[in-house]
């Protein structure tokens, strides 16, 4: 160290003793007035580095902190049994045959991954009809992945995405009536009846995603004439929000509409009320969990899900839209693609969901230690 910057050191050192004998001046004679003064009280409290000035300290702050068991992985299973596709809108993300989808789960498994979420995507000609018939074909390649990773992952908690979109000639969520738009009674049964059978080929979790009126009750009914309500979970997609944050998954499961669009049934994105009304009436029918879809763009619905139903846990879908905007974004330089993935899903968490439906699991499960 050179003469001068020593003197310059040491000058800082001791301008800094002052500050520091003056703060605790300061706080001194603050504390003697504190109960008649609110003011020179805040003053006091004003002083919070200290509370997070440690890398533990900082985590203390977070009410959740994500571990493994929160996430469920999203899983796109083809009809096809060799197909391993790489999705282009959806980086990193493939549709997978039977064949492939047991080597590729093998070591996430190991890692510590505990649960996901299938979506079947039937592209043999003549798969898709008006009814979707395929979605519970006990062929079709939902209810054979959930038969084999039940017997592969004995520890691996299945959740079975329920809708007829991906099966639909028309790619919509129901059946429809002539004029194209949804038939209501038609579509809950249909919906029900196919989340009963993959309840009944052993998905632990079943998920319609489908916005249908009444459907939550419907299955629930449905699982409690079965006699298996009691080891089945329903989760609902409660606040679905339409908008275009979904357009890779809809590459993906190959289920964009052929006409229209989801605006009938999907929950227009200014509609919070609404939202609230549908966790509500969800809580009521008999869900278990709910959901809020898309997640980041929501999190005052993440809250009031978590306020409304103080005792279910919620669930927030970060979808294929929003880690598609933050692959492009890292991408571009804009920022650290990890940092990003965390902060986002830390405030998902934070908004009050504990269980985060992500594309970015296989690479939380190497990045968390828990
Ligand atoms: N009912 C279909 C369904 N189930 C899950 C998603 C979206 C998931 C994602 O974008 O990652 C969709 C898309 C849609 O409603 O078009
Ligand atoms: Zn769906
Ligand atoms: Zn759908």
């Amino acid at each position: 160290m050179s003469f001068s910057s020593l003197v310059s050191d040491i000058a800082f050192r001791s301008a800094e003793r002052d500050e520091v004998r003056s703060q605790v001046s300061r706080a001194k004679s603050y504390a003697s007035t504190a109960a008649t003064s609110v003011s020179i009280a805040g003053d006091i409290s004003s002083q919070l580095h200290g509370g997070y000035s440690h890398p533990l300290s900082r985590a203390w702050q977070a009410e959740r902190q994500l571990t493994k068991s929160m996430l469920i992985y999203p899983l796109f299973i083809s009809d096809q049994p060799d197909e391993e596709t790489l999705i282009p809108s959806l980086p990193n993300q493939h549709r997978r045959g039977l064949n492939k989808v047991v080597p590729y789960l093998t070591p996430l498994v190991e890692k510590g991954l505990k649960s996901v979420i299938l979506f079947g995507v039937p592209v043999a000609p003549g798969a898709k009809d008006a009814l979707g018939t395929s979605a519970d074909d006990p062929k079709g390649p939902v209810i054979k992945a959930i038969r084999l990773l039940r017997r592969t992952f004995p520890d691996l908690f299945i959740v079975a995405d329920v809708c007829l979109c991906e099966y639909t000639s028309h790619g919509h969520c129901g059946i429809l009536r002539d004029d194209g738009s949804l038939n209501n009674t038609l579509s809950v049964d249909r919906i029900s009846d196919v989340a009963m059978a993959y309840a009944t080929a052993g998905a632990h979790c079943v998920a319609p995603s489908d916005m249908n009126d009444g459907r939550i009750r419907a299955i629930k009914l449905k699982l409690i004439e079965a006699g298996i309500a009691h080891q089945v979970v329903l989760m609902s997609y409660s606040a679905k929000f339409s908008g275009c944050l979904y357009g890779p998954f809809r590459d993906a499961a190959g289920s964009c509409p052929s006409f229209g669009d989801r605006r009938c049934y999907q929950l227009p994105p200014g509609g919070r009320g609404l939202a609230r009304r549908a966790i509500t009436r969800d809580i009521n029918e008999g869900a278990d969990i709910i959901m809020v879809k898309p997640a980041s763009q929501y999190l005052d619905i993440i809250s009031d899900a978590k306020e409304i139903g103080k005792d279910l846990p919620v669930a927030a879908y970060q979808v294929s839209g929003e880690y598609a905007m933050i692959h492009a974004a890292a991408k571009a330089g804009v920022f650290d693609l990890r940092q990003m993935a965390e902060e986002a899903t830390q405030g998902i968490l934070r908004a009050g969901a504990s269980i985060v439906v992500s594309y970015f699991t296989p690479e939380f499960l190497d990045w968390l230690s828990n």
